[in-house]
């Protein structure tokens, strides 16, 4: 068994550690958090160990009933491989902590890509992970991004990928985030930083990214084209994309017309938290003109890195087998949807 430690235990943090738990090959020793608020407790009630992140608080947490079974260091010396779910930048300062207890350790792609040995997606360079003493999960987006580039750039080639991403202002629980009756160009420059992050999973693929944010917390938006390098018709590509299991085509008899009944959808079939794990392509929007694919794709934000995050413990761990991995992250889970 895999001994996994969380720390940072937010919007990332707790999907990974239930993901984690879920699985039969790991275990998960114990959740660190800065504060004693309601994720700190529904930890507590999910029985996972609970750490302090920051020793000088640990009488916060007795003050509000929370038990510790300890600090943050004892959690990562513990720990297999730890995760690091903290804010953007904070697991670079973490980082430290991590080598001192020769712990393996995945990173979140709020961090610049130099905080790891690696980037990591599960689908297109699960290899380049196996037994390295750190990686870092891409972002919610750049993780969206590559799991359509792999296969269209096995089957076809890519000679260019041009995409714009409408992001999300901030997530449902972030109050404190905009805009809120506006459209922004975010970032104004471009390319944004999404381009050179998926350069960091297909080092040699030719893609510009223009990002811009709007008035909503639900799921991003990708208006993708690609410039294929061979011809392909729209049914080659669906076919192509229907075979990969984090990818979820939208029948056209759905009715859903946006992030609001993806996410109604994810609650009626029973995902925990509303959470879409799978890349969101409307099956109607994928059309091809000469080499030229164009398709609308939804990101759930707060999920999709989950399985990629799985799957990096494993490829820490030594586990070369990239296939096997998936799969088995995926029945723990129940990532893919037969619709
Ligand atoms: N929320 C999202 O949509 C996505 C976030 N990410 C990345 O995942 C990382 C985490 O983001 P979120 O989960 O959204 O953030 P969050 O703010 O929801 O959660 C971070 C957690 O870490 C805790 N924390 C703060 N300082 C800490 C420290 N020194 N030690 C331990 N814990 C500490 C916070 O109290 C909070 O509970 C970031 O790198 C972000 O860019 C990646 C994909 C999507
Ligand atoms: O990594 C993300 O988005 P990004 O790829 O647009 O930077 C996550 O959705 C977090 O984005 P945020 O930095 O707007 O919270």
């Amino acid at each position: 068994m895999i001994q996994v430690g969380v720390n940072g235990y937010g919007t990332i943090g707790k999907r990974v550690a239930d993901a984690v738990a879920a699985q039969p090959d790991m275990e998960l020793v114990g959740v660190a958090k800065t504060r004693p608020n309601f994720e700190a407790e529904t930890a507590v009630r999910k029985a996972y160990p609970l750490y302090a992140a920051v020793p000088e608080r640990v009488d916060r947490f007795a003050e509000e009933g929370l038990e510790l079974a300890g600090e943050v260091d004892e959690l990562v010396a513990a720990a297999d491989v730890i995760v690091d779910c903290t804010p953007s930048g904070i697991g670079a300062e973490n980082a430290s902590l991590y080598e001192d207890h020769d712990t393996p350790t995945i990173f979140q792609g709020g961090e610049d890509a130099d905080v790891a040995e690696v980037s990591f997606n599960a689908r297109a360079n699960y290899a380049d992970a196996v037994g390295a003493d750190s990686a870092r999960v891409v972002s919610c987006n750049t993780t969206g991004l590559s799991r359509i580039l792999a296969p269209l750039e096995e089957e076809w080639g890519v000679e260019k990928a041009r995409v714009t991403l409408v992001r999300r202002g901030g997530d449902p629980g972030q109050t404190d985030r905009g805009p809120i009756d506006d459209i922004l160009p975010d970032p104004v420059t471009i390319p944004s930083h999404h381009g050179p992050d998926v350069n960091t999973i297909f080092p040699d693929l030719d893609i510009d990214t223009l990002g811009m944010k709007v008035p909503a917390t639900l799921m991003h938006t990708h208006s993708v084209n690609v410039t294929l390098e061979s011809e392909a018709d729209a049914e080659d590509v669906l076919d192509r994309f229907a075979d990969e299991t984090r990818l979820f085509l939208i029948p056209p008899g759905a009715d859903i017309d946006g992030s609001g009944k993806l996410k109604e959808f994810a609650h009626d079939t029973g995902r925990p938290r509303g959470d879409l794990w799978e890349n969101c392509i409307w099956a109607e929007s994928v059309t091809v003109e000469g080499r030229d694919l164009y398709l609308f794709q939804a990101i759930h934000q707060e999920s999709d890195v989950v399985p990629e995050n799985v799957d990096a413990i494993r490829a820490l761990s030594g586990d070369a087998d990239a296939a096997e991995s998936r799969r088995t992250t995926e029945d723990a889970m129940g990532v893919g949807i037969d619709y």
